[in-house]
């Protein structure tokens, strides 16, 4: 963890993460003193190995994940970027969705990878990854597929209200 006040952001400019102390409102690209050096850098190295490479130390009971959404017309939404008026049935986004999976666990391809092109969410313009969340944010099905999850682990097929979604945990 970090000293008081301290919290780790991340730069979409320079894609990197900064430290930020939301009291002084001081931000830093080195980590404040008293940050345990052996941690951060234990930490830092795992997490490398995200395909999204992003690193950043997770706040207390946040975790990071990218996923892979389908979404059908019964979806609370059945619209996005991809496809203005979503009309395929559930079955068939499952299906579609057992495909992207086939390839993401036969390591031809990474969850990160087919979301950009995929993903029915906007976050497929971050290739799926939804950054730092807590408990109490997302959709309860997806929270619970999610901190179920060890980080590297991808989900089986969680459906939510959203549509049907395949989830990555980074950290
Ligand atoms: N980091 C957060 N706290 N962001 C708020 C999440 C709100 C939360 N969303 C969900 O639970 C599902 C699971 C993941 C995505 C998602 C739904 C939808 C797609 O479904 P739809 O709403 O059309 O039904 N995508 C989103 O929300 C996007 N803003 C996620 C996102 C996009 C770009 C960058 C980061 C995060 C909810 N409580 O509704």
């Amino acid at each position: 963890g970090l000293p008081d006040g301290w919290e780790v952001r991340h730069s979409n400019s320079k894609n990197l993460p900064y430290y930020f102390n939301a009291s002084t409102k001081e931000s830093r690209w080195e980590p404040p003193s008293g940050t345990d050096p052996e941690k951060l850098k234990a930490y830092m190295a795992t997490y490398h190995s995200g395909p999204s490479g992003i690193a950043g130390l997770p706040a207390e009971g946040k975790i990071r994940c990218a996923h892979l959404l389908v979404k059908h017309r019964d979806s609370r939404r059945p619209s996005s970027w991809r496809e203005n008026n979503i009309t395929r049935s559930k079955e068939e986004a499952i299906e579609i969705l057992r495909g992207h999976e086939q390839r993401i666990k036969s390591g031809e391809i990474r969850l990160a990878d087919l979301a950009v092109s995929e993903s029915d969410c906007s976050s497929a313009r971050k290739k799926g990854d939804l950054g730092f969340f807590g408990r109490g944010e997302m959709q309860k099905e997806f929270e619970d597929a999610a901190f179920a999850l060890k980080p590297g682990e991808i989900s089986s097929i969680v459906e939510s209200p959203s549509g049907v979604h395949l989830i990555e945990r980074y950290v």
